[in-house]
């Protein structure tokens, strides 16, 4: 496992991020809604809901890649896509961004490298980038080529290089497509030894058991927040015995809610 430990970081309300009235315009299409939401800090934070919904647009205005976002969205502490941010945030997209023709550990030495040049941190590059290939299990593949790799390993070689920086904040777009059960349990223990550490995790998932994991849940549905709670309290709230049937009864609920005359 890796020696994490990255600085404490956050608003003062303990939240690392917080966003009032969030709204983003893709194309012609306001494909987030005026959206309240919080992601406490050193926690993870599930963010569920179906296809299409908008949890990849919500995580590209977090890390400040998204354009025409609206209202206020505040990342440690800063605005979102604050310059400063950058080395704070880890972001794994759903395509992994690794180079076929180069090792897994040629992949890890070249964006050390970018993050920290120079010979003198040789010695520290090195030890991160074993750290960070051995956090995601591929000390055994670290010398097979990117472009010879399963899908799960490929996207395992793009969490490595998040994991590089030590980021205080994780986005991560379905980082388990593709993976296994016992990788994925894997690797939602990893989550779990992040946060223990301090980091805050934000993660995407079409999997319901996998908001199971979660210490805390953002449903969404169609650009909107549907709730946002703990698995627990979701399930207590809509006395179903799984988060997966309370998301679908608050689905229900919605729809008949936008279905009611007037
Ligand atoms: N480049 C784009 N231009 C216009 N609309 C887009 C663009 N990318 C996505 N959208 C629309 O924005 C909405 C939200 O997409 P987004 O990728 O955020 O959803 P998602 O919940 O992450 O989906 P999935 O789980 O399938 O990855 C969708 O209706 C999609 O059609």
């Amino acid at each position: 496992m890796m020696n994490y430990a990255p600085e404490p970081a956050a608003t003062a309300d303990g939240a690392a991020v917080t966003a009032h009235g969030l709204t983003v315009v893709r194309g012609r299409r306001t494909v987030l809604r005026n959206l309240d939401f919080a992601v406490p800090r050193g926690r993870i934070t599930g963010l569920l809901g179906p296809s299409g919904c908008g949890k990849t647009t919500l995580m590209r205005a977090i890390v400040g890649t998204q354009a025409k976002v609206t209202g206020t969205l505040e990342v440690l502490g800063r605005p979102a896509g604050d310059a400063t941010l950058r080395p704070r945030i880890g972001y794994v997209t759903q395509a992994p961004s690794v180079y076929a023709d180069l090792t897994v550990r040629q992949n890890l030495d070249y964006f050390a490298a970018v993050l920290q040049p120079g010979r003198d941190h040789r010695g520290a590059r090195h030890d991160a980038v074993t750290r960070a290939i051995a956090a995601v299990d591929l000390t055994s593949h670290q010398t097979a080529l990117a472009g010879s790799l399963s899908g799960g390993q490929s996207s395992r070689v793009s969490l490595a290089v998040a994991l590089l920086a030590t980021p205080e904040l994780l986005v991560l777009d379905e980082p388990t497509v593709g993976l296994d059960p016992v990788l994925r349990r894997d690797l939602w223990n990893l989550f779990h030894t992040l946060a223990n550490r301090g980091a805050t995790l934000l993660i995407s998932s079409h999997v319901m058991d996998e908001a199971e994991r979660c210490h805390r849940l953002l449903l969404m549905r169609e650009g909107e927040i549907l709730a946002e709670n703990t698995p627990e309290a979701l399930r207590s709230r809509t006395r179903r015995a799984t988060v997966e049937e309370a998301f679908l009864h608050l689905v229900d609920e919605a729809n008949s809610r936008q279905e009611a005359p007037r």
